[in-house]
């Protein structure tokens, strides 16, 4: 279903509701963060080192829990309703591309055979279909990082949360994955909340930018870019792209500046 384009008129996922989490030592990684995130958003966040990205990204993920506050969702989440793709891929080496991809179905205990189809239509997605029998050491980084991908977005999930997934990743590959993420995710209708250092990858990819200032982390501002999708190239070098990469700059000096 395409998204309404007015990111005010989508239907709310989920809401991060005056969250804390506080680590041994009395490290704030995150203090009073509120977030609604609503169906469809490509959400960024941006922010230094340290500022409660990653913790941000495990809380929605339900991998930790908040120290204070809630992580409140509009519906229960089902399994397989969220993916997470992480700066490494994690794949099996001794498991095949498919097999790889297989992973979240053998966790929900179905069989093979019962999602092939649906495994085919995610490597199809990732450009990866020919690749099916190969094993992760006969792939570039970049084709490891695309069936990670694949993986995340097999059970056609409502969410899927990145945590700088393109980061190691050289230029030309980290522009193509750019790309072809905004088309998959126009394919499935996903949210995608995205963590990343790169205030022109955040303004590429998002229509919303949470930008974040550390010790203790939180939420300094929220940059709109109100760009059409599909996103090309022309984009890229358009004055529109870069106005939006000299707000996005400006809001994470002040996040610099408060830390
Ligand atoms: N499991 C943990 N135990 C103790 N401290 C932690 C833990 N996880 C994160 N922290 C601390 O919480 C703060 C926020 O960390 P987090 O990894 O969320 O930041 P980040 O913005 O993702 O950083 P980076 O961009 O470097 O990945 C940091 O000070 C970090 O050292």
């Amino acid at each position: 279903m395409p998204r309404p384009t007015s990111i005010d008129d989508r239907a709310e996922l989920l809401r991060v509701e005056a969250v804390n989490k506080v680590f041994p030592g009395d490290v704030r990684a995150l203090m009073g963060m509120d977030l609604t995130v609503r169906q469809g958003d490509f959400i960024s966040l941006l922010g230094p080192s340290g500022c409660g990205k990653s913790t941000a990204l495990r809380l929605m993920a339900g991998l930790s829990h908040p120290t204070a506050g809630r992580i409140a969702w509009a519906a229960p989440p089902a399994r397989g309703d969220v993916g997470v793709v992480f700066q490494e891929p994690t794949l099996m080496p001794w498991a095949t591309v498919a097999q790889n991809v297989f992973l979240p179905f053998r966790l929900e205990g179905k069989s093979y055979a019962s999602v092939k189809d649906d495994i085919l239509d995610a490597l199809r997605l990732v450009g990866l279909d020919k690749f099916q029998t190969a094993y992760p050491r006969e792939l570039s980084g970049g084709m490891k990082m695309r069936v990670s991908i694949a993986r995340a977005m097999v059970t056609q999930p409502k969410l899927i949360l990145m945590d700088e997934p393109f980061a190691a990743l050289d230029e030309i590959t980290r522009f193509k994955l750019n790309n072809d993420l905004l088309a998959m995710q126009a394919r499935i209708g996903c949210t995608v909340i995205f963590v990343t250092h790169s205030v022109f990858e955040s303004v590429f990819l998002s229509d919303r930018i949470i930008v974040m200032a550390a010790r203790p982390g939180r939420v300094i501002e929220e940059v709109r870019v109100d760009a059409p999708y599909p996103r090309s190239e022309e984009f890229r070098t358009s004055a529109d792209y870069a106005a939006h990469c000299r707000a996005a700059s400006r809001a994470l000096e002040h996040a610099m500046e408060a830390a």
